[in-house]
């Protein structure tokens, strides 16, 4: 058998067994997006993308840029409607529930499903009501109930240590790893359900992102993760599992590893290996 004969031949292989192991019985599904179909105005830029992404694990979008990663993750909050002129088809579930359903309290959702942008992005108040801030939109005003959240928060985002004698300053005080951290302290105060990460460490420097990196895996343990990442080698090593996209399309979805070492698509193997995107 010629080199490229094996590789066509290991590829069929490797996609036949996917084909047996559809997600939703391989793993406890948090959400589930079913044929979703997303135009800004007359543009398409979601094509029939169908997936289910586990709970209390890490998934990595990955792709080119332009290819509906962002367009996608903010789907999972409902951030593009939004968005003038945005046409949604198709589902997508969250503990099986429809969050397009026009019943659908969307504040609501937004509290289960919190979402961390590329620049950090605190509120020009204290660190300490930075934390407190998602909270008191909900009327607790207790201090002793604030502070005891504030302090789990901080602690949750590997923060305390850093902030605890300084929680009165200005959070824009902090440096970009710092406030990027108070961020997700400012999301998991309210106890979401889900963490959308939208390439949150790409501003940071290679430290704050090692921490950042290491926080994702703490916060798995408690919270299903999304996060885009432009870096491979990121998506490799914090995600579970990852998806690539090409133009609007869901290329492949599997196992971090086995979609790393053994693609099942051509496509998926061209892009890391760097030959496009
Ligand atoms: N608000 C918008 N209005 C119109 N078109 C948009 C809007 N947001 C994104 N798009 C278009 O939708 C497509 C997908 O964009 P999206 O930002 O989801 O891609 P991405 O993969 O996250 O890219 P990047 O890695 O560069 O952030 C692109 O062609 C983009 O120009």
């Amino acid at each position: 058998m010629t080199t490229e004969a094996r590789k066509t031949h290991a590829i069929d292989i490797n996609a036949l067994n996917r084909a047996d192991k559809p997600g939703r019985d391989k793993f406890d599904t948090c959400i589930s997006v079913q044929d979703l179909n997303l135009f800004y105005g007359s543009k398409q830029a979601l094509h029939n993308v169908s997936m289910e992404m586990p709970r209390k694990k890490v998934t990595a979008y990955i792709g080119p840029s332009g290819c509906g990663k962002s367009t996608l993750l903010r789907c999972i909050n409902r951030m593009n409607d939004l968005v003038d002129g945005v046409t949604i088809q198709g589902k997508l579930l969250l503990d099986g529930e429809d969050i397009y359903d026009k019943n659908v309290n969307v504040a609501a959702l937004r509290r289960r499903v919190g979402m961390v942008f590329q620049k950090p992005n605190p509120f020009p108040k204290s660190i300490y009501e930075n934390v407190a801030y998602g909270l008191r939109i909900q009327g607790i005003n207790d201090r002793r109930i604030l502070d005891e959240i504030v302090e789990k928060s901080l602690r949750g985002a590997a923060l305390w240590d850093e902030a605890k004698d300084r929680l009165n300053d200005n959070a824009l005080g902090m440096s970009g790893g710092q406030q990027q951290r108070l961020v997700i302290a400012r999301a998991i105060a309210i106890e979401p359900e889900v963490i959308l990460l939208d390439e949150p460490a790409s501003a940071l420097d290679p430290i704050s992102t090692l921490k950042i990196e290491e926080l994702i895996d703490e916060l798995k343990e408690k919270y299903t993760i999304v996060i885009v990442t432009h870096n491979m080698q990121q998506a490799a090593r914090v995600s579970d599992y990852t998806a690539f996209m090409y133009m609007g399309e869901l290329i492949e979805f599997g196992e971090t590893s086995e979609l790393f070492t053994n693609p099942a698509k051509k496509q998926t193997e061209d892009y890391i290996t760097g030959r496009y995107g």
